[in-house]
């Protein structure tokens, strides 16, 4: 993606009235999205010869024919720019995104796109799409090589019920699933078990034909069984897990014949019998990109800004509002040494404990004891927020508005400047237009109270929207990339 779409030129003018340090953060964001843009991550990965697509360095026969399939946020991008490589010896093209992703124009294609899941919900349009793919995987050959485009959201656009499951039914117990609060790992096991096409269903109908799956990884550590629920991957899960899951968020009680009967069958079955005890020799599974590349790509870009940067921690999840006092606590520490407090004991004994808490860069101790000056942290993950409230927000929003609140409480010397932003990479943080938000630095307290009100409600946006002309807002619009959220904490010397 180019600069201009990222801060569009409706949006210049707010940025230039932002200070130094803001403008400092939406540019390290910035070069952080452009950093995993799909078609330019293609364009650096994939090559062609006359005979093969060569996949970084490996190589892979066309064969007689070769497809390309896509489902995922992502994956206009990445099938557009396939559509470019692979010019005509791209056969046919079927591929779902989500609705409206087409509303600056549609460009001219040979590529079946079909728009569905809307609200990142599967619909009766995106279960259209699945079966359209499953229709074409099941004509391959083994003179066929298929090329899976597959991006975050693919859960969603690539819906196909195990019958007599309907769509509606496995819709409706996901959604419970996770306004309980469950996990990304779990609502897919819970998936894949009721599905025809996660869960390695996919690879298995593909068979005999060559698969190369080509992945944006929007889940924590790339576990390959989990990116849109797997269905290149062959399901290791434990037959017993799925049921297991919906007995934990007391949902399995409720469930209707259909699904029961479905997971029953499953236990009896012990589960899957892959082909191949698993192997699954005919598929080759590449991640092109992920928030590992987001998060160095931002480091890179506050270094040529001018601060001692380093990633801390590509793996951050967990409750949102914890996450905030455990960035506020490493700022405060931080902030301390920067006033020539040379306690090590402090900041050793703070970093052990955050260590304990979330995966951590290795080395992290040693690195941040070398910064000393302008610092400025990158962190990557997806954290959660269980919603209890009616107001609007996403939990970047939240974890921003959160962070500053606890900043307040811990007194942070009057010398030091402490700032942080929280964004989502895909540029929709929750139901809003913003990608997420920059902190607020300087509340008095009554705003600080305004500010607990909102956060108390789930309400971050109407306090972002109030605050300072709703400048802190980051809006950029859809970006056409996701690979979870980016957190920028910069603490300096005024
Ligand atoms: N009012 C709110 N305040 C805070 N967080 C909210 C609010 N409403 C929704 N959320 C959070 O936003 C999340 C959904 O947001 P979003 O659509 O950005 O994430 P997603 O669907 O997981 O997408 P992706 O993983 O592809 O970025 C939910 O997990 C929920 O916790
Ligand atoms: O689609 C999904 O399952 C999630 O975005 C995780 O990849």
């Amino acid at each position: 993606m180019c600069a201009k779409r990222v801060l569009s030129v409706k949006n210049l003018s707010v940025f230039i009235r932002k200070t130094s340090t803001m403008s400092d953060l939406l540019e390290i964001f910035q070069k952080s999205v452009e950093s995993v843009q799909p078609a330019s991550l293609l364009e650096k990965q994939i090559s062609v010869t006359k005979s093969h697509l060569v996949v970084n360095t490996t190589k892979h026969k066309f064969g007689k024919r070769c497809h390309v399939i896509g489902f995922g946020k992502a994956v206009k991008d990445m099938a557009l720019k396939m559509e470019s490589i692979l010019g005509e010896r791209m056969q046919r093209a079927v591929v779902t995104v989500p609705v409206g992703i087409f509303r600056e124009g549609k460009p001219s294609t040979r590529i079946e796109f079909i728009e569905g899941a809307e609200n990142n919900l599967p619909d009766e349009n995106s279960m259209g799409g699945a079966l359209k793919i499953k229709e074409l995987a099941q004509t391959l050959t083994m003179d066929d090589l298929l090329i899976v485009l597959v991006s975050g959201g693919g859960s969603a656009l690539l819906p196909l019920p195990v019958p007599p499951i309907t769509l509606q039914e496995k819709h409706e117990l996901i959604k419970q699933l996770a306004r309980k609060g469950a996990t990304i790992n779990e609502l897919n096991s819970v998936r894949k078990r009721m599905s025809i096409l996660k869960g390695g269903g996919l690879a298995e109908l593909a068979f005999p034909c060559k698969v190369v799956s080509l992945i944006l990884s929007d889940v924590i550590g790339d576990p390959l069984d989990f990116i849109a629920s797997g269905p290149m991957v062959p399901n290791k899960d434990s037959p017993q897990l799925a049921t297991d899951i919906l007995k934990k968020y007391e949902l399995y009680d409720g469930v209707c014949d259909s699904i029961r009967n479905v997971l029953c069958e499953v236990q009896m079955s012990s589960g899957n019998i892959p082909m191949k005890q698993g192997l699954y020799a005919h598929v080759e599974n590449y991640i092109i990109g992920n928030n590992k590349m987001a998060a160095s790509a931002a480091s890179v870009a506050a270094v040529s800004r001018g601060y001692q940067s380093m990633v801390v921690s590509t793996c951050i999840e967990g409750n949102a509002n914890c996450i905030a006092i455990s960035y506020a606590k490493l700022a405060a520490v931080l902030a301390k040494r920067l006033t020539g407090e040379r306690d090590c004991d402090i900041l050793e004994k703070y970093l052990e404990e955050f260590e304990s808490q979330y995966i951590t860069t290795e080395g992290l101790r040693e690195g941040i004891f070398k910064l000393e000056d302008k610092i400025c942290l990158i962190f990557a993950g997806e954290p959660t927020v269980v919603v209890t409230g009616t107001g609007k927000g996403g939990r970047n929003q939240q974890l921003a508005l959160n962070f500053a609140i606890e900043i307040f409480k811990l007194h942070i010397p009057r010398n030091v400047k402490v700032s942080f932003l929280s964004c989502g990479t895909d540029g929709i943080d929750g139901p809003t237009d913003a990608a997420g938000a920059i902190s607020p630095n300087n509340m008095d307290t009554n705003w600080v109270k305004f500010a607990q009100d909102c956060l108390d409600n789930n309400d971050a946006y109407r306090f972002f929207q109030s605050w300072d002309g709703g400048d802190n807002l980051v809006k950029i619009g859809h970006t056409g990339t996701n690979v979870m959220d980016i957190h920028v904490l910069v603490v300096e010397k005024k």
